[in-house]
């Protein structure tokens, strides 16, 4: 593997194909054991997670449901400022057991948001599933339960996760370089 260059930055190998499988397959087994019985949600955060998704859902032997669902943010009024919406969510998930799947937790403020916006919809419980974690650049109370793995405060790419929408295709995860 080797440096590549996405538009004017350049970033390097950083995690591969294989350590990637082997953290996935770990979250995988960590929840089918917690959910043994239970028939979760599965709601991956797009656009991001939808390879960890599919890679992940495929070490699961749950009966489960498998959707997705996206955050838009838009400009509301001056007295109401940003405005979050849920998008996606079909689902009824009132009384149901919500595993949250996402690529990356850097702010945590994606997470809070969602995590929010799902609580009013009363389901019996949520937890959040990362790939990716950085503990570092984290400011938030919440808990996260499952994590693939933690990386320190820099920006990566590939494996779900873009350079200015580029770089999602890419089978591993690359890092700025410096
Ligand atoms: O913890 P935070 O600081 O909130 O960052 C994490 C969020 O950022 C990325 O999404 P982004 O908004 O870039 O959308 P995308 O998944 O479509 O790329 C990522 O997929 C997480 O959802
Ligand atoms: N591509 C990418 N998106 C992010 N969103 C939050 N943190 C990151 C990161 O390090 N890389």
């Amino acid at each position: 593997m080797e440096t590549i260059t996405v538009k004017d930055l350049s970033f390097k190998p950083f995690i591969s194909e294989e350590e990637l499988d082997v953290a996935i397959k770990k979250v995988a087994q960590k929840i089918n054991e917690d959910y043994k019985g239970k028939t979760p949600i599965f709601l991956g955060v797009l656009n991001g997670s939808f390879m960890f998704m599919g890679d992940l859902m495929k070490s699961i032997n749950l009966d489960c449901y498998t959707s997705f669902v996206k955050m838009a943010s838009y400009e509301g009024t001056e007295s109401t400022g940003k405005i979050n919406e849920l998008i996606g969510l079909n689902e009824d998930i009132e009384g149901k057991d919500i595993i949250l799947v996402e690529d990356i937790v850097d702010t945590g403020n994606t997470l809070v948001k969602l995590f929010d916006i799902l609580k009013e919809k009363n389901p019996k419980s949520i937890k959040i599933a990362t790939l990716l974690y950085k503990p570092e650049a984290y400011n938030k109370d919440h808990k996260i339960d499952y994590v693939g793995k933690e990386i320190p405060n820099a920006f990566v790419l590939g494996y779900g996760l873009d350079y200015d929408g580029l770089g999602r295709n890419l089978s591993s995860i690359y890092v700025l370089k410096d």
